[in-house]
């Protein structure tokens, strides 16, 4: 095989209590991308269409990362990237990691798949810190392995699947603003107080758990934010507003979608769901901004080949 076409989906990472830690795969939003072997050596970025990114792979996060694996695999070809950006920047459900993962899956796929989806995660890794500035793999983790991740440990890195419950919905709204994620990480406290800790790593454990019983009162009771949330929700407007509405609508909860502006919220059932998303699409329709919103099943499977 000379070319793969791929579907790169967005994701959710942080989960509310999971920071850095805890994500899911969404299935109805996400980047296509073409990855092609050349026979001239190196990684070319040769086509953007949706947003205006950089073409250099060195300032592209999925030429970063497929120079991360392709220093690793040295093959005697190289590899032409085509993105089809979808997924805006900057908006809080993955944009940077549907392309840092995505060159490296396409190039897996195309290497005969010699690595795993751990070792993908590393090197996509690579390519996330060039937007975030910091290594974190809640987003790649997801997008690689599809359904909830948690990361254990990035060096070494350990990523964990956690099974999803079948009836789990999630309900986006984006309003569009741009958040870029080094900048949201760059407002967060240094030091964390204990019992904002303690109560952090028992939702951690109990949401984890909820999801492998399927046990939505759980789950419900589960989604809440000591630590990075009272921080971050004040650079997303009407924040709080949505979160009551998507309660009352019936959502086990909501929180901030990655670094955000996204904001996400997990419900039972695709009824409840999209109650949910007319309620919260009320909130941001009586304002000035500008808003879009989708009710995706969480995808389980994670990237897709697109061939035929
Ligand atoms: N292929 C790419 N896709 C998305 N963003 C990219 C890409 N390459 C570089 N970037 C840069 O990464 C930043 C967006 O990443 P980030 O702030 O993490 O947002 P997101 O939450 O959407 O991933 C922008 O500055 C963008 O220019
Ligand atoms: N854990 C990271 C996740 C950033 O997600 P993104 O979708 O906003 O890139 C963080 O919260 O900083």
């Amino acid at each position: 095989m000379n070319e793969v076409k791929i579907f790169s989906p967005a994701t959710v990472a942080n989960v509310s209590c999971g920071f850095d830690v805890l994500g899911f795969c969404l299935d109805s939003v996400g980047d296509d991308m073409v990855i092609r072997k050349t026979d001239k050596k190196g990684i070319f970025i040769t086509k953007i269409e949706g947003y205006d990114l950089p073409f250099e792979a060195e300032k592209n996060v999925a030429g970063v990362s497929a120079l991360a694996m392709y220093e690793d695999a040295k093959p005697d070809f190289g590899f032409e990237i085509e993105i089809y950006k979808k997924i805006k920047p900057g908006s809080g459900v993955g944009s940077s990691s549907a392309s840092a993962a995505g060159s490296v899956f396409g190039m897996n796929v195309l290497l005969g798949y010699p690595y795993n989806n751990t070792q993908l995660s590393y090197f996509a890794m690579k390519g996330e810190a060039l937007a975030s500035q910091s290594e974190h793999a809640d987003n790649i983790a997801p997008a690689l392995f599809g359904g909830f991740t948690l990361v254990k440990s990035v060096s070494p890195l350990e990523i964990l699947e956690i099974p999803t419950p079948n009836n789990l919905y999630a309900t986006i709204i984006h309003p569009q603003i741009e958040i870029k994620t080094s900048e949201a990480r760059a407002i967060l406290p240094k030091e964390v107080a204990l019992k904002d800790a303690i109560s952090q790593w028992a939702n951690v454990g109990s949401l984890i758990h909820g999801l492998y019983t399927s046990n939505y009162g759980l789950i419900e009771r589960s989604l809440h934010d000591a630590i990075v949330e009272p921080h971050r929700s004040k650079l997303i407007p009407l924040y709080q507003d949505v979160k009551t509405a998507a309660k009352a609508a019936g959502a086990l909860g909501s929180g901030i979608s990655g670094s955000g502006p996204s904001i996400f919220s997990l419900c039972e059932g695709i009824d409840t769901a999209k109650k949910v998303e007319q309620a919260i699409r009320k909130v941001y329709a009586n304002s000035d901004i500008a808003f879009d919103t989708y009710v995706s099943k969480i995808n389980a499977e994670g990237m897709k080949i697109q061939n035929n």
